[in-house]
């Protein structure tokens, strides 16, 4: 449904994203996860045909970024980083506009109108002013507005930033709710946790440089290798952290008042036969942990060389 191939943005002599190349298939939900200043946005305008590129070519839903604009417009709803309300207007005012501007039909306009903010639960906010809302309700709106002209493709950069925490929760319940809607959707995010759950598939972006991607299952499985383990022992922990020592796979030990945590290459195997030397070798194991990976793991490793 978007395949970018080649891309590439420079300002100048500043290189802001090189060589990407991403394939994303139809009722995905992509996460694209980098810190500030990585590339995110530059992508995503990209696609949304509002910058040029420096080389490299997008297409969406077969149609081509930047020689058939208009019919990936159709295709698109796109939510940037940073967006403005008009003042003076209705929040149905609102969004008949953006009806408008994407050619809905007028007779389809009321009813549409009505199931967009039904699904975003504004409905009670119909004739408010759009720029009395609070941020949550604007964020709400504008995340509305991408909806009205019904696109199989979402773009949504950093959709839950500067929400408060329900506000969070909110906007992850309603992406669900589109994923089961079978739209594809494509999520900027710098803030791990709000993906994790969401996204089919993930890729992590770096200083312009795409330095992963693939679906979230293979990208945990890669780093599966690089399991953390968090021991616990009653009384003294010495006979425990010396016999974990003397582990081939423990890549690093923190050692704590009570216990240790180990980066740990092992496998399943080796985390097993571990466990079991710590309980024949009666060292008062109290816990043993083997804690799956986060996203944020996921990322730390990625960025820092240890996964690619
Ligand atoms: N118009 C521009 N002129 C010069 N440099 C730019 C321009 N737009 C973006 N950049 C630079 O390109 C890099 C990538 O910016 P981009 O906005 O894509 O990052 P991002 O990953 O979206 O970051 P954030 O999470 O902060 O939004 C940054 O270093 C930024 O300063």
């Amino acid at each position: 449904m978007i395949e970018i191939r080649n891309f590439g943005k420079h300002y100048g002599d500043f290189v802001a994203v090189e060589n990407l190349n991403l394939k994303i298939g139809a009722g995905e939900v992509f996460g694209f996860i980098g810190p500030n200043g990585a590339g995110k946005s530059t992508t995503i305008r990209f696609l949304a045909t509002l910058l040029r590129p420096t080389h490299g070519e997008a297409t969406i839903a077969g149609h081509n970024v930047t020689d058939d604009p208009i019919a990936v417009r159709r295709s698109i709803g796109y939510m940037p980083d940073m967006f403005g309300v008009y003042d003076g207007m209705k929040v149905w005012e609102f969004l008949d506009f953006f009806a408008v501007a994407y050619e809905v039909p007028r007779n389809q306009r009321k009813a549409i109108i009505g199931d967009v903010l039904e699904l975003l639960d504004l409905t009670h906010k119909r004739d408010d002013y759009v720029n009395g809302l609070s941020r949550g309700m604007k964020q709400r709106l504008c995340l509305a507005k991408t909806l009205v002209h019904d696109p199989p493709v979402l773009i949504l950069d950093e959709p839950a930033s500067g929400l408060d925490p329900r506000a969070r929760l909110e906007v992850k319940a309603l992406l669900k709710e589109l994923r089961k809607m079978g739209k594809t959707i494509l999520i900027s995010s710098h803030i791990l946790t709000e993906l994790a759950d969401i996204c089919t598939s993930i890729g992590i972006i770096e200083r312009g440089k795409l330095l992963l991607h693939g679906p979230i299952e293979s990208v945990y499985r890669k780093i599966q290798q690089h399991r953390r383990l968090e021991l616990r022992f009653a009384g003294d922990p010495a006979p425990g952290v010396s016999l974990v020592r003397s582990d081939p796979h423990v890549q690093s030990m923190q050692e704590g008042p009570r216990g240790v945590t180990i980066e740990y290459s092992g496998g399943e195997n080796e985390v097993a036969r571990l466990l079991h030397q710590l309980v024949a070798g009666k060292v008062g194991l109290l816990s043993f942990a083997d804690k799956e990976p986060t996203l944020e793991d996921v990322f730390m490793m990625v960025t820092k060389g240890l996964v690619t």
